[in-house]
């Protein structure tokens, strides 16, 4: 699979050419209209459990910053909230606009937030490998946190001061000793519903947990991510402005909350 073939089907309004799943009935992200939410006391408290030692390395993937986990053993994983079973830790990754006022994929009752972090785990337990569990309708769940936009945030900063050494396409550097529990907010209550992933493929293999509180960024470390660049070395330097899709029909889906 040519990874960055979906790159060159331009942008979120083009991908139904190349991937006609975008226009599934589980697309994400979605609206979250909260009054619509469904409360659900068979949610259970989410129960992330990461190790430093899993961090292995920080990424400018051309579509996103990203920093990846050694998910060859259970060592970092989530278990609890909706999910049957143990969640292995791949990866986590950020989605931001080309100003502060959106950037978040998800929105609350129409509102959007200036970024959004994505905690992403497969379904280890079932599934041998990331790439099977992204083909499976449960291989997925994914944490979304909201950024607002407010103080600087202190554990944001071990990731924005690296980005100057990533920002060609496709760098990459050490990065290790670092436990993503430390970018979560203080109360871990959620809605839950099921969807995809939000770049090609799109795959619609995600259970979305999507945070309700947020956490804080300030500009400044929101001007960091949109200095990386989404080109190549050989390439004429173009800026990762804004990297989120838009909200995407429910189409009867039930939202729920713990
Ligand atoms: C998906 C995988 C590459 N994409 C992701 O890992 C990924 C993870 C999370 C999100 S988000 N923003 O929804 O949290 C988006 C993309 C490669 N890959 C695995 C199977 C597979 C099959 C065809 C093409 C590429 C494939
Ligand atoms: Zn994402």
């Amino acid at each position: 699979w040519e990874i960055h073939s979906h790159l060159s089907a331009g942008g979120p309004a083009h991908w139904k050419e190349v991937f006609p799943v975008a226009n599934g009935d589980r697309q994400s992200p979605i609206d979250i209209k909260t009054e619509e939410t469904k409360y659900d006391p068979s949610l259970r408290p989410l129960n992330p459990n990461y190790d430093p030692a899993s961090a292995k390395i920080i990424l400018n993937n051309g579509h996103s910053t990203s920093v990846e986990f050694d998910d060859t053993v259970n060592k970092s994983v989530l278990t609890g909230g909706p999910l049957s079973g143990t969640y292995r830790l791949r990866q986590i990754h950020f989605h931001w606009g080309s100003n502060d006022e959106a950037g978040s994929e998800h929105a609350v009752d129409g509102m959007k937030y200036a970024a959004e972090l994505h905690v992403v785990h497969w379904n280890a337990e079932k599934y041998s490998s990331f790439v099977e569990a992204a083909r499976q309708s449960d291989g997925l769940a994914v944490m979304a946190v909201f950024l607002k936009i407010g103080e600087c945030n202190p554990q944001l900063k071990k990731i924005t001061d690296r980005l100057d050494t990533i920002r060609i396409k496709g760098k990459r550097a050490l990065f290790t000793n670092f436990d993503p529990s430390c970018l979560l907010p203080k109360s871990l209550d959620y809605w839950t519903y099921f969807g995809s992933l939000t770049v090609p493929p799109l795959l619609e293999s995600v259970i979305w947990i999507v945070l309700r509180e947020p956490i804080s960024v300030c500009s400044e470390q929101l001007a960091k991510f949109r200095s990386l660049l989404s080109t190549a070395e050989d390439e004429v330097a173009c800026c990762l402005l804004r990297n989120y899709r838009p909200p995407q029909p429910l189409k009867g889906r039930e939202v729920r909350r713990n």
